[in-house]
């Protein structure tokens, strides 16, 4: 049988923790050999969402399935499925790179388990590190070896939490060149993470806040869907006067945010001409330089998080 090409399709999931909605109404559906992020604010219920969208949380309402199978009903079944990195290393300290994954293999009845850990450490490019204790790696090499752990029993969809908070650029890219190199060939993977750049490795992300999904789709859909007009201005001048001016033009009508992004500040609105307004008297000052821009995934998720939070107090 051919996998399914749709590995989550979920409608209408709704969890509350001692009487309070943390997920609402929340329908969405993963396409298999998605990486799909999940991003909000702390206590925003992404877990919470990750959780019931592979049945490891049972939903109050709502209904779906996970790779074929009832998230309701079949919770074990998906359970066998899954593959989990944390964001804490939690694998042996104390044994080495090989013996751990020999052990995961042992674990899961994986035939061959010897061979099974040496192809693993070969294809997650730790040749020559197999004989290291696992305490002793980098943060980045143990990141790729949990990745290693977990994927070894060949699992359809890998959950990950923040995966390389941390991490330094380098090993940070080689990982997720991994993680694309997996969903390539057909495994699923979802992400709850923080990082900006993280996001725009996803293939696909969903905003999750304060219990509501308020954007999802590709990069570019959920900067387009934002509706946000943007900005930079940099001074041909000393920074320091920018400081001054983005405190001006926060409390200027027609202006939602105004955020410095290096040696310029972004200044978004929701409205076209209430922001050219504000910026106006401020255009024709020749130290200042303003050019239209695309807004930031940052400037994006700012401004969902504000006008959730606005709405919800
Ligand atoms: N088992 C539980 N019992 C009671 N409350 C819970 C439980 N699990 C989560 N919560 C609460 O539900 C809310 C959503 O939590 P969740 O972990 O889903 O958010 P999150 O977006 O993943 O947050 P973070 O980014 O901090 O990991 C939080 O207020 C949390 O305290």
């Amino acid at each position: 049988m051919t996998a399914p090409a749709i590995a989550i399709e979920v409608e209408g999931l709704t969890k509350s923790f001692d009487g309070r909605q943390v997920v609402r109404n929340l329908s969405m559906t993963v396409k298999r050999g998605t990486i799909y992020g999940f991003l909000g604010p702390n206590g925003s219920g992404k877990t919470t969402t990750i959780r019931m969208l592979c049945g490891l949380l049972t939903p109050d309402s709502g209904r779906g399935t996970c790779l074929g199978y009832d998230i309701r009903t079949e919770a074990d079944k998906i359970k066998l499925h899954v593959g989990y990195m944390t964001q804490r290393f939690s694998l042996y300290q104390d044994l080495s790179v090989r013996e751990n994954l020999e052990f995961i293999a042992r674990l899961y009845g994986i035939p061959n388990a010897r061979t099974a850990a040496e192809r693993m450490i070969a294809r997650l490019g730790l040749e020559g590190r197999g004989e290291q204790i696992a305490g002793s790696l980098s943060g980045g090499w143990k990141q790729r070896l949990a990745l290693g752990a977990c994927t070894l029993p060949k699992p359809q969809l890998l959950l990950l939490d923040e995966p390389t908070a941390g991490v330094d650029p380098k090993a940070r890219r080689e990982f997720w060149a991994q993680i694309h190199t997996l969903a390539a060939e057909g495994l699923t993977v979802l992400v709850s993470t923080h990082y900006m750049d993280e996001a725009e490795r996803c293939h696909e992300i969903a905003y999750i806040a304060y219990g509501d999904l308020l954007a999802h789709g590709t990069v570019d859909e959920v900067i387009a869907g934002s509706g946000l007009v943007t900005f930079t201005v940099s001074s041909r001048g000393d920074n320091g006067g920018l400081a001054q001016l983005g405190h001006a033009l926060e409390a200027a009508p027609g202006v939602d945010m105004v955020a410095p992004f290096g040696t310029s500040l972004h200044v978004c609105g929701r409205d076209r001409a209430a922001l050219e307004a504000a910026i106006a008297s401020y255009r024709s000052d020749a130290s200042l330089v303003f050019e239209p821009a695309e807004p930031t995934l940052e400037d994006v998720f700012i401004d969902l998080m504000t006008r959730a939070k606005d709405n919800f107090q």
